[in-house]
C-alpha cells in the first residue's frame, strides 16, 4: 500500500514569497501525523495542495499513490478535509450541505441522506440538522466542518486547526472523536498550534518553518532532544557563579546563580537532569557548599518547538502584496465555490 501522504521536493510559490520549499514528507497509512509550525510555517498551504485548491510550483503530491493534480479526482474523493476557515454555504439546511457534499463525490443521495444523519449523531449536532449554518454556535459550526469532512467516508482526514477557538468540552470531544476515527484505521493530518494537542494525539509530527520542514519526530522523541535544568539551592547566601563554572563546566550547557536571603540558588542546564544529578551534587558539595535541596524540570515540547522555529535569517521574502495574491488558477476557485475544500 502506498503511503497516504508522500511530497517530494514540493514548492509553492505566491509571486516571489516561497510558501513551500523542497517539501518532502511521507505520512503512512493509519498514522495519526501532525504537522506544526508557527503562522505562515506554509502548513495550510501544503494542506491546500493536496486538495487542489493550490496548484503546485514544483515537486510532487501524491495521495495514497495517486498525483494530486494528475489523478485529482481519485486523490481528492479519498480526502476529507475540515479546514480552517468556515466555507460553508450559509443559506441552505445543514443536512442539505453534507448531502450536497456527498453528491459532489459521487455518493447517491438516498446514501448520501443517511450518511448525512450518521455523521451529524457522530459530531452531535444531529438535532440543529434543519437549521442554517449561520444559525449554529461557533464550536458547532466546527462540528459541522468535522460532519462535512467526514461524509464521504475518507481513507485520509485533514483537520487544519480543528481546535481553534473551542471550548475545553469540545476540545475533549474532539479529540475523543478523531482518536476513535484513527483507530477504526482513518488515517489523520492534523496541524495545530496547541502543543500539548499534538503530544496528546500525535505518533509522529512534523515541525515546519518558513516554508520548509525542520525535522520529523515522535513527540517522545522531541522532548528527548530538549535540555533539563536542575536547580540546586545551597545553604549560603552567595555563591560566586564563577566557581560554579570551573567545577561543573564540563557537562554543564550553562550555569546561572542567584541569592534568595539566607540562602542562594545554582541552576545548571544539561542534556539530562536524572544522570547528571548526583555528580553536580558531588561537585558542589567538594566545592565546598552544602546542600539544601534539588529539582529538576524538564524543557516543554513547547519550549523546544519554539527553539527549533526560531527564525536567524527570514530568507523568505514578499515582492508586494498584490502580486503575491494567486497563482490566477481558475480552477481552484471554482472548486473552492463548489464547496470542494
Ligand atoms: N493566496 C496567497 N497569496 C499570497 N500569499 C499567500 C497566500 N496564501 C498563503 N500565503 C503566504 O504563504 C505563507 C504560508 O501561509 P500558510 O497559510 O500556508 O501558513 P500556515 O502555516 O498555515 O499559517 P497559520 O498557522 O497562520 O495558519 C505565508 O507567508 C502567507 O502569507
Amino acid at each position: 500500500m502506498p503511503p497516504a501522504i508522500e511530497t517530494v521536493d514540493l514548492v509553492k510559490e505566491y509571486g516571489d514569497l516561497r510558501a513551500l520549499q523542497e517539501l518532502s514528507l511521507t505520512v503512512e497509512e493509519g498514522e495519526f501525523f501532525g504537522l506544526l509550525g508557527p503562522n505562515g510555517a506554509g502548513k495550510t498551504t501544503f494542506i491546500n495542495t493536496l486538495v487542489g485548491l493550490v496548484r503546485k510550483t514544483g515537486g510532487e503530491a501524491r495521495v495514497f499513490g495517486q498525483d494530486v493534480e494528475d489523478d485529482y479526482r481519485q486523490a481528492r474523493d479519498a480526502i476529507g478535509l475540515a479546514p480552517q476557515e468556515f466555507n460553508v454555504d450559509r443559506f441552505f439546511p445543514i443536512k442539505e450541505v453534507l448531502i450536497h457534499k456527498a453528491g459532489y463525490h459521487g455518493i447517491p443521495k438516498d446514501e448520501a441522506a443517511d450518511r448525512a444523519d450518521e455523521v451529524l449523531k457522530r459530531v452531535g449536532i444531529y438535532d440543529k440538522r434543519d437549521e442554517r449554518f449561520d444559525w449554529l454556535s461557533g464550536g458547532m459550526k466546527r462540528r459541522l466542518l468535522l460532519a462535512r469532512a467526514l461524509v464521504t467516508d475518507p481513507d485520509l482526514l485533514i483537520l487544519d486547526e480543528p481546535t481553534a477557538g473551542v471550548d475545553v468540552q469540545l476540545r475533549h470531544d474532539l479529540w475523543e472523536l478523531v482518536t476513535e476515527l484513527n483507530e477504526e484505521g482513518t488515517t489523520i493530518l492534523l496541524t495545530t498550534h496547541y502543543i500539548e494537542e499534538a503530544e496528546r494525539l500525535c505518533d509522529r509530527v512534523a515541525i515546519m518553518n518558513e516554508g520548509r520542514k525542520v525535522t520529523v519526530a515522535t513527540p517522545d522523541e522531541l522532548k528527548q532532544r530538549g535540555t533539563d535544568t536542575i536547580s540546586v539551592r545551597l545553604e549560603s547566601p552567595s555563591v560566586a557563579t564563577r566557581t560554579v563554572e570551573n567545577e561543573v563546566g564540563v557537562y554543564a550547557h550553562d550555569v546561572s546563580t542567584t541569592a534568595a536571603g539566607d540562602r542562594s540558588e545554582v541552576q545548571v542546564r544539561v542534556d539530562d537532569g536524572g544522570s547528571t544529578a548526583p555528580k553536580l551534587l558531588h561537585d558542589l558539595e567538594e566545592a565546598g557548599y552544602e546542600i539544601a535541596d534539588l529539582e529538576i524540570s524538564r524543557t516543554s515540547l513547547e519550549e523546544i518547538f519554539v527553539d527549533l522555529t526560531r527564525s536567524e535569517d527570514r530568507t523568505v521574502t514578499r515582492s508586494s502584496a498584490a502580486s503575491a495574491d494567486d497563482d490566477g488558477s481558475g480552477d481552484e476557485q471554482e472548486r473552492e465555490q463548489e464547496g470542494v475544500a
